[in-house]
């Protein structure tokens, strides 16, 4: 059998852990209190979608909002990590969408459910090509921005994270396993706002990266 390329790190249907509310100018935007502890929340790898295809509306979402966040693939698994070796375990990173459908996470907020449907739906995670490592030698200090319709919309830098990616590396890992292919969403700064049917979404690292995505309704 022919090696798994990392590069293709969407199709080995790994899982996808996000980090929620690590900026903290986005957590005030949704008048949420700056998280003590990182909070987490998975997606399954049928999130996943590629620049070609649409980011879909899910039918029973008025409000679908865009989150530019920076994903990190991990290349070498593990269990309680500590962090001084966290970095040994990334292989990459990826500009990442974590599309959120807001008005069923805050109904879900409002009666203590899980945010799954929110979260998780089909193309919930529109993702840009592999970035080896070297190509982002500090993580810690790259600019992420959205546009849509050529608005910029967010503009955040992740010298802003509250948690940093080691940090994150090691704490997830002492309840959830790592696995070689996995990705870490790790938050998203201020600006997120709905987009619409129809609507041209770019998104961007810095000059390492760009992506480019339309907005559909299932048919
Ligand atoms: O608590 C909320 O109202 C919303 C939280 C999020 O959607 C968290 C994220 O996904 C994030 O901060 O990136
Ligand atoms: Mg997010």
């Amino acid at each position: 059998m022919a090696a798994r390329n990392i590069s293709h790190f969407w199709e080995w249907g790994r899982k996808i852990i996000c980090v929620g509310r690590n900026y903290a100018d986005h957590a005030k935007e949704l008048k949420n209190a700056i998280p003590t502890e990182p909070v987490l929340f998975l997606k399954p790898p049928s999130a996943y979608v590629r620049e070609g295809s649409p980011i879909l509306v899910p039918l029973y979402s008025g409000n679908l909002h865009h989150e530019v966040e920076l994903g990190v693939v991990i290349g070498k698994g593990g269990t309680a990590i500590p962090q001084a070796a966290a970095m040994e375990h990334v292989a990459g990173y990826a500009l990442c969408l974590d599309m959120t459908a807001r008005d069923v996470q805050d109904e879900c907020k409002s009666k203590g459910l899980p945010w799954t449907l929110a979260k998780a739906f089909n193309t919930s995670c529109p993702v840009s090509e592999f970035i080896p490592k070297e190509r982002i030698p500090d993580p810690a200090n790259v600019r992420l921005w959205l546009k849509v319709n050529d608005q910029l919309r967010q503009s955040g830098c992740t010298s802003q994270m509250i948690f940093s990616i080691p940090y994150l590396i090691s704490y997830i890992s002492d309840f959830i396993s790592l696995e070689e292919g996995d990705l870490i969403l790790t938050g998203t700064p201020k600006g997120v706002s709905a987009v619409q049917e129809h609507d041209e979404l770019q998104a961007g690292i810095e000059d390492v990266v760009t992506m480019s995505f339309r907005v559909d309704r299932h048919e």
